[in-house]
């Protein structure tokens, strides 16, 4: 069996998680691939929210369903994630964060650590049990690790009888390469 790359590893998860029907997020739009991705998994009868700051990357996103078709799986929104709970009213199967900017646009635009973490904790109350929330971390931009290590820093603390935290590392790979973390909810509780 060949070790998945991050990214493969990332889609694996949502794909072994997303059911027809599902409600979904993409936390982070940018060119609209994994918006796509969970509008396939979704079915007709799903929905995928997707957030993103950059009006560009919304329409980008926009554009790619419909492309396919699929414009009517998804609400893009411009907003950013730590809005989640405002526009989410319903129980998330899965979510995906791919933290940092946006290859090919303003480097300058990108994820940072206060809304993140809150996004990440709002979707933690607004998962299923059994939801998954898939975040792909890059850090080698400047403001990335500072990201990478709190965000590090708030799920290393989540009780683990509540939510499972996962880390998909390569250890041996040059130029600081993303890595997967991933929490699986395994009962309700008052998340702070
Ligand atoms: C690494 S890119 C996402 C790539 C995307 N998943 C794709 O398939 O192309 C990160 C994106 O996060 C967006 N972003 C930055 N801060 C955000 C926030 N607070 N809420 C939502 N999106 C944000 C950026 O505009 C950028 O498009």
């Amino acid at each position: 069996m060949k070790l998945q790359r991050v990214l493969q590893y990332a889609q694996q998860l949502l794909k072994a998680t997303v059911e027809e029907g599902d409600t979904v997020v993409d936390a982070t739009a940018g060119n609209g691939h994994d918006t796509l991705f969970l509008a396939q998994l979704v079915g007709d009868s799903g929905q995928v929210y997707a957030f993103d700051v950059q009006k560009s990357a919304v329409d980008t996103t926009l554009l790619r369903l419909l492309d396919h078709g699929l414009e009517h799986r998804g609400l893009v929104l411009h907003r950013g994630h730590e809005e989640v709970a405002k526009y989410v009213h319903k129980q998330v199967a899965a979510a995906i964060f791919n933290l940092g900017y946006l290859p090919g646009s303003n480097h300058d635009i990108i994820t940072k650590p206060n809304t993140t973490i809150v996004a990440i904790q709002d979707l933690l109350k607004l998962l299923k049990i059994g939801g998954l929330i898939v975040l792909v971390i890059y850090h080698g931009h400047p403001g990335g690790k500072e990201e990478r290590d709190a965000v590090i820093e708030y799920v290393s603390q989540l009780p683990q009888k509540y939510v499972h935290v996962l880390k998909y590392e390569f250890l041996n790979q040059q130029n600081d390469p993303p890595f997967v973390i991933a929490l699986e909810k395994m009962k309700d509780y008052p998340i702070e």
